[in-house]
């Protein structure tokens, strides 16, 4: 399976430039004939304008139908980052995932509202998750955040996902964090990590990029720098299968004892 990642320098405040920006950057991704493109956390709005009510889509539109078009006319599937997702007056921050016939096969929305930076003053929180499959491949995403609770990743692991995609704006204070948590997140629960993040700056604060693919053995299959941009790598499954033949951490597990 072959995944691209758009690693963009969201503009924030800015929907239709980045819209537009998205769409230039999948038309030139597309001549690489991938599988999967993957795209970064909050990519409409950037993370986050205080005004992010007013320039959040309206339950996933117009991003939805760009996203579903473009996965229709080129065949490919789209794990469509997240979005600033206006519901019923309620703003979400919200992954759709569009299968190669356009059709919409899930819809995420990030359950660790990061507090820090008061993300849980401006957006609701979701309270389920979601996995689906992408060309037979069982998948979930998370949202940035997220990636700190090894709860919530065990638990998709235990639904039995083989890849877990992360859309991300990552501060660079933490980038360490970032290639830690993601290497441990593939090595403790055996799956391939897909994790794409923004570039650039939201006033302040400065996203650290290095997207990355990460095997469930925790090497590196491809990574970016700190610069906008496309990178592709292709992943092998069956990987899967050895590392759990040989190291088989689900059969030795001892749920009766912890606490979570
Ligand atoms: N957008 C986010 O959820 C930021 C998370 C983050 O930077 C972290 O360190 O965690």
């Amino acid at each position: 399976m072959k995944i691209s990642l758009l690693q963009m320098d969201v503009i924030l405040g800015h929907p239709s430039e980045n819209r537009q920006k998205v769409e230039k950057m999948f038309r030139q991704t597309i001549e690489d004939a991938p599988d999967v493109i993957v795209l970064p956390e909050t990519w409409n709005t950037g993370f986050f304008p205080e005004n992010v009510k007013e320039l959040a889509d309206l339950q996933g539109e117009p991003s939805c139908s760009l996203l579903s078009e473009l996965a229709g006319e080129y065949k490919v599937n789209i794990i469509g980052g997240s979005i600033a997702d206006n519901e019923k007056g309620k703003v979400y921050n919200t992954n759709y995932v569009f299968d190669r016939n356009g059709r919409m096969i899930s819809k995420y929305r990030k359950i660790h509202l990061f507090s820090p930076s008061g993300e849980h003053n401006f957006f609701e929180h979701g309270d389920e998750i979601s996995v689906y499959e992408i060309d037979g491949v069982k998948a979930a995403t998370i949202i940035c955040y997220d990636l700190r609770f090894v709860e919530l990743v065990r638990t998709l692991a235990l639904e039995g996902i083989q890849i877990l995609f992360v859309p991300a704006e990552w501060s660079h204070h933490r980038l360490e964090h970032w290639k830690t948590l993601l290497k441990a997140r593939a090595v403790e629960n055996q799956m391939f990590v897909v994790a794409v993040n923004g570039v650039g700056k939201a006033k302040e604060l400065k996203f650290c990029g290095n997207s990355m693919i990460i095997d469930p053995w925790g090497e590196v299959v491809a990574c970016a720098g700190e610069e906008e941009g496309v990178i592709t790598g292709e992943i092998d499954l069956s990987i899967i299968h050895d590392i759990r033949e040989r190291i088989n951490v689900f059969r030795d597990r001892r749920p009766g004892i912890y606490k979570i």
